[in-house]
């Protein structure tokens, strides 16, 4: 990606998640105003000792309608991280290292178990930094480690290197550590403006000052993440902080059409989304896409009384034709007619589906009231 082209194309980002950034995922989200997709945060050594690892992750990836695409790396030695960048370079447009925490996920791969469709963090932290990972490479002494990653990618590829990290502690010391990463060849610097925190990895605000002191300091774009749960929130965070662009989680996943300022039916962006499976076949897991379907209900649904029961429904899925059967359901649920097919017999949480359209329709008077 040529400089001029980074900074038009930096505006609106859908941000690296693990089993989240899947191909159907990002081709989704672009239709939607997304202008960057990243793919999810992935594992050097496996990218160059696992075959099955490898294909999974290059399927599809930076074909004509995934582009741009930053496929993100994260990794604690510099010669390995070059060495698997150098295996997907061709399919991309940019390489992002996730400086803070790639290896704290690797551990909770081998150590700890993870939830279905989150990160687990609740791996003990003291092994991390003992083992000199992820969360813990932000401290000052291992900024030279942090710098010759960056610069090794920056030197050794042929595509744009980007980095994306959250707070040092103290806060202050960020723009001092950015400033070397700049000098090191990062072509732009993604903040989460959060401190590593082993209990609030994501909760609680984003200090957006930290965002607008780096876009002072650095000459390269500056992209701010964190705090966005509005369209309202993007432009204002884009105001306050000056930021190059906004790069945006967790809201996305509920909303995939956020960047277009607007908010999608649930099933129909469910369904849209499923299309997508349909064409890029074995580019998502089936967790992936459960995971993804629950977001998209959740964003709106997520309190009515038939929730807990569609999550049920949607934990037994095994195909790309039971999650359609499961949105049939919702549709029901939500008391909406579901074409000219009537309920099948064998459907048994159907009988209850009148029930729950009333007790949704109760629920919206009472909150008329
Ligand atoms: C499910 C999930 C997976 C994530 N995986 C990654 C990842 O692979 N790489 C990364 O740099 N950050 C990852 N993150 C952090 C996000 O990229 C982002 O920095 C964070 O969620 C804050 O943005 P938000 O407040 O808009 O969600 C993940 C977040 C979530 C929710």
């Amino acid at each position: 990606m040529a400089a001029e082209t980074v900074t038009t194309t930096l505006a609106n980002i859908a941000a690296p998640m693990v089993n989240q950034s899947d191909l159907p995922y990002r081709l989704l989200v672009r239709r939607y105003k997304t202008s960057l997709v990243y793919t999810q945060m992935l594992l050097p050594e496996k990218i160059l000792n696992d075959p099955d690892y490898l294909g999974f992750h290059l399927r599809g990836l930076g074909e004509l309608e995934d582009r741009p695409v930053v496929v993100q790396f994260c990794g604690n030695n510099p010669e390995t991280v070059v060495q698997a960048a150098r295996k997907v370079q061709a399919n991309c447009d940019a390489i992002g290292a996730c400086l803070p925490r790639l290896h704290t996920y690797k551990l909770n791969e081998g150590h700890c178990q993870r939830s279905r469709a989150d990160l687990n963090l609740g791996c003990p932290q003291e092994a991390a930094r003992d083992a000199h990972y992820g969360a813990y490479l932000l401290g000052q002494k291992d900024w030279p480690l942090v710098e010759d990653i960056v610069s090794s990618m920056s030197n050794s590829l042929i595509v744009p290197v980007s980095a994306k990290l959250r707070l040092c502690q103290p806060a202050s010391a960020t723009v001092h550590l950015v400033q070397r990463l700049e000098h090191a060849g990062a072509s732009w610097i993604t903040l989460h403006a959060r401190t590593v925190s082993a209990r609030r990895r994501r909760q609680g605000a984003a200090d957006l000052d930290q965002v607008r002191l780096l876009k002072e300091a650095l000459s390269v774009p500056v992209v701010s993440n964190g705090n966005v749960r509005t369209w309202e929130d993007v432009e204002q965070n884009r105001t306050y902080t000056g930021a190059d662009g906004i790069m945006v989680g967790e809201t996305l996943l509920g909303n995939p059409c956020l960047f277009a300022n607007t908010v999608p039916d649930p099933v129909s962006i469910s369904h849209e989304y499923i299309d997508i499976c349909r064409e890029h076949l074995d580019t998502a897991t089936m967790q992936t896409m459960q995971t993804h379907i629950r977001h998209f209900v959740d964003h709106q649904c997520g309190r009515r009384p038939w929730f807990n029961k569609f999550r049920a429904a949607l934990a037994r899925c095994q195909s790309l034709d039971d999650l359609e059967d499961v949105l049939k359901k919702v549709e029901r649920w939500r008391g909406r007619s579901v074409s000219s097919e009537s309920p099948t017999d064998t459907e048994k949480d159907d009988e209850d589906g009148a029930q729950n359209a009333s007790e949704e329709a109760l629920a919206s008077l009472s909150l008329l009231r």
